[in-house]
């Protein structure tokens, strides 16, 4: 099948190299030049496991093409994805202006009849709005079909959850359409859920929405493990052998961050907003996630009650592991609080630095490495748990003043932070201190 896919983010290069690999001819269009260059050279824009090895397999077998033409990429396709940004409005809504555009651009080019797909995580009744732009700019004659098909793939591994998701949602309003975008999505031998449209859409929303709540859940029972001297992580364990609870998405930590889950419980919100339902549970999710983002700056506090001049080691900046991306990472509301503050910040990711630099404050440092970030400082903070940070030798703690670390990812055992003589504070466990002598601050 000839696709084309609009939109080369994370969805639409994962998408549009995902389906060049199981046999479709692909071309992507971006309004970035920049990007388009580079994966024109097939160089991958984003950091991502196992992406440029399959783009660059595509591209040489002649199953993927770039562009920042809408007329080249829309000449020959018979379907077309939608896969731009979705950002949030300053009011916590969905902007749809790049959609709508991308509609626009699809009616404008296209000299045949199309099937849109929409990727992008978009509210109920947004496909209805792209069939009505469409069909207002498209030529006398063509028809359009319009199909709901979110994405649930993770950053970090979009390209194992791509051909090992749990399930491909198609919503769409006839028979014809669901048979195409069925027959083009076969070979990924992922099951297939047929609905409607508008179902379709918020089953995108309310997966997310109850995957932040699990998070914000699990946080503020670790918050209350901590005041009764419990264990979050027996307790997530324990919890999660209920099969019917589950034993993913109960890691308690820093909150959620990333470009999804803190836009779309929002705009949630304001949808159901929109047709007078308060979401009061959804509220709650957001307002301990805000909470849950700061909990490391008290936790610092109650170690050393003046921050300002203390040199501090922010290792992991990106939103989880395995991503550069730095989009809502709690690591922006931390080390500006920590700068504000007038601590000295000094910051290591293995991949995110490069985005990092164009996004937190001019003031924070940079080490190349996890040794060079901790030498001489007064504390070390964990926000991501990238397996480099959790697989560090503990000695290169004692290369601080003294060995001071606070966890935000409960990246190590308080059994192995305490046979280290390391001050130890994590999220929902208790202090592993024992070892410490008390060394005035
Ligand atoms: N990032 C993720 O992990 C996931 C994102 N989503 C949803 O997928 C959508 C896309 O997200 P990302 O890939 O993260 O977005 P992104 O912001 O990384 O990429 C969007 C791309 O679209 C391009 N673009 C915008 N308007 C265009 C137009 N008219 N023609 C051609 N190109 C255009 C932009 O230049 C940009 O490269 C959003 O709705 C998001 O909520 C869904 C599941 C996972
Ligand atoms: O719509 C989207 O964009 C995507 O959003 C999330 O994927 P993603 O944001 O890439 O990453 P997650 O692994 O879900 O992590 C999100 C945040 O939650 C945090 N998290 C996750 C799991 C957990 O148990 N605890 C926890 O704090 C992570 O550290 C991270 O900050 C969803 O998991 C995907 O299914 C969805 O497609």
């Amino acid at each position: 099948m000839n696709i084309c896919v609009i939109g080369t983010g994370y969805v639409g290069l994962v998408t549009g190299v995902s389906l060049s690999e199981i046999g479709h001819h692909v071309i992507c269009i971006d309004v970035d030049e920049d990007k388009v260059t580079k994966m024109k050279k097939g160089i991958s824009p984003i950091y991502e496991p196992g992406l440029s090895e399959l783009m660059a397999k595509n591209i040489k077998e002649k199953r993927l093409r770039f562009t920042t033409s809408h007329s080249e990429g829309l000449q020959q396709a018979a379907v077309v994805y939608i896969a731009v940004g979705t950002p949030e409005n300053k009011d916590g809504s969905a902007d749809l202006s790049f959609v709508a555009q991308a509609a626009k651009d699809i009616a404008e080019n296209v000299e045949h009849d199309v099937i849109v797909v929409t990727k992008s995580t978009v509210p109920v009744g947004t496909n209805a709005m792209i069939k009505e732009i469409v069909q207002t700019h498209l030529s006398d004659g063509l028809q359009v079909e319009v199909v709901s098909n979110p994405e649930f793939l993770k950053e970090g591994s979009a390209i194992h959850d791509s051909f090992h998701g749990d399930r491909i949602v198609i919503g769409a309003e006839n028979e014809q359409a669901f048979s195409i975008i069925e027959e083009i999505n076969q070979p990924f031998r992922v099951p297939i859920f047929k609905t409607d449209i508008k179902s379709a859409e918020m089953i995108k929303y309310a997966s997310n929405a109850f995957l932040a709540t699990k998070i914000s859940f699990i946080n503020e029972i670790s918050n209350i493990c901590e005041l009764l001297g419990a264990n979050i992580e027996n307790v997530s364990t324990g919890m999660g052998l209920d099969q019917r609870i589950g034993s993913q998405f109960l890691k308690a930590g820093i909150g959620y961050g990333g470009s999804c889950f803190p836009k779309d419980t929002k705009a949630l919100i304001q949808i159901a907003g929109n047709v007078e339902y308060e979401f009061e549970l959804l509220k709650g999710v957001v307002n301990v996630n805000k909470k849950q983002q700061g909990i490391l700056i008290g936790k610092l506090n109650d170690c050393l009650p003046v921050i300002s001049g203390k040199k501090i080691a922010v290792l992991g900046l990106a939103f989880k592991p395995n991503t550069d991306d730095m989009r809502e990472s709690a690591s922006i509301l931390i080390t500006e609080e920590l700068i504000k503050l007038g601590a000295e910040v000094v910051a290591y990711d293995p991949i995110a630095m490069d985005n990092a630099k164009t996004i937190l404050s001019s003031k924070v440092q940079y080490a190349d490495s996890i040794e060079r970030a901790v030498d001489n400082s007064d504390a070390v903070l964990i926000l991501t748990d990238w397996d480099e940070i959790k697989n560090v030798d503990l000695a290169v703690f004692h290369k601080m003043k003294r060995p001071l670390v606070i966890d935000g990812r409960n990246c190590f055992t308080l059994e192995a932070m305490e046979k280290n003589g390391i001050d130890y504070h994590s999220i929902g466990r208790p202090v592993s201190a024992k070892l410490i002598e008390a060394a005035p601050i």
